[in-house]
C-alpha cells in the first residue's frame, strides 16, 4: 500500500514522516521521498536552485519520480510492504502548474499524461492545510527554495485543494494547525486503518 503526504513547503509532512518511524516501527513501513530518493534528486535540487527552465524542472522532477517508482517504490510494494512518501506525484501537479503557467496551453494536462500508464496511484493521500503565513512563518529561518513565497504557496494549496476535491475516497486532510502530537496520533491511525483493510 503507497500512502503520500502532501502540503505546502513549512506545513509538516517531514515532521511527521519522521515521528511515524517510532509510530509505525511495528508495521516496519518503507519511509521515502520526492525529490531526492535517487541521485536525480540532487540534479532536481540544482535545477530548482538555480531557477532552471520550468520545462526542464517539470521533466526533472518527473524523471526523479520514474527512478523513485522503479528502485523503491515497486520493489518495496512487490514485496507486499507499505510505502510512505513525503511528497509524490501530487506535488507536480500543485505546484508545476504554477511555474508553468503561460509557458503551455494546459500545464497540469501535460503534466498528467507525463505520468499515465507507468506511475502508481497512491491509496491514500494525507493533504496537510494551513494558512500560508503561517507556513512561511515556520520556515523563515530556513527559507530555501523559491517556491516558498505567498503568491506561489497561495496558489500551489489551491491546486492542491482542487485536487482532493476531485478524488475524495484518495485524499485525507489534515488541519496541520493542530498539534503535532495529536496529528501524528491521527495520521497513524488513518494508516492503521489503511492496512488492516487492504489485507
Ligand atoms: N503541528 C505543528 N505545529 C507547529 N509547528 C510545527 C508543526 N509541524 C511542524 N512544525 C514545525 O514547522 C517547521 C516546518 O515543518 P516541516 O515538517 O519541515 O514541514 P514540511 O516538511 O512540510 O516543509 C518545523 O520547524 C517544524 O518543527
Ligand atoms: C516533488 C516535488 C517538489 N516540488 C517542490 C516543493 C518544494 O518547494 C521543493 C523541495 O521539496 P522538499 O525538499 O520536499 O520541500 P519541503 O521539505 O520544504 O516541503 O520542491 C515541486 O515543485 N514539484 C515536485 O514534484
Amino acid at each position: 500500500m503507497l500512502i503520500t503526504l502532501e502540503g505546502i513547503d513549512g506545513s509538516g509532512k517531514s515532521t511527521l514522516h519522521a515521528a511515524l518511524h517510532e509510530a509505525l516501527a511495528d508495521l516496519d513501513p518503507v519511509f521515502t521521498r520526492e525529490p531526492g530518493a535517487t541521485w536525480i534528486g540532487d540534479a532536481v535540487r540544482r535545477a530548482v536552485a538555480e531557477r532552471m527552465d520550468p520545462i526542464a524542472e517539470a521533466l526533472l522532477f518527473v524523471a526523479d519520480h520514474a527512478a523513485h517508482i522503479d528502485t523503491v517504490i515497486r520493489p518495496a510494494l512487490g514485496e507486499g510492504r507499505i510505502v510512505i512518501s513525503d511528497r509524490y506525484s501530487d506535488s507536480r501537479f500543485a505546484y508545476q502548474p504554477v511555474v508553468l503557467a503561460g509557458l503551455l496551453p494546459d500545464p497540469l494536462g501535460w503534466l498528467r499524461q507525463m505520468h499515465d500508464g507507468w506511475s502508481i496511484r497512491p491509496g491514500r493521500t494525507f493533504l496537510f492545510v494551513l494558512p500560508v503565513e503561517e507556513a512561511l512563518r515556520r520556515i523563515a529561518a530556513k527559507k530555501q527554495e523559491y517556491f516558498e513565497e505567498a503568491t506561489i504557496l497561495e496558489a500551489v494549496q489551491k491546486n492542491y485543494l482542487d485536487l482532493a476535491a476531485a478524488d475524495p475516497s484518495r485524499f485525507v486532510l489534515v488541519d496541520a494547525l493542530l498539534e503535532k502530537e495529536e496529528i501524528f496520533g491521527f495520521v497513524a491511525d488513518e494508516i492503521r486503518r489503511c492496512a488492516r483493510s487492504s489485507r
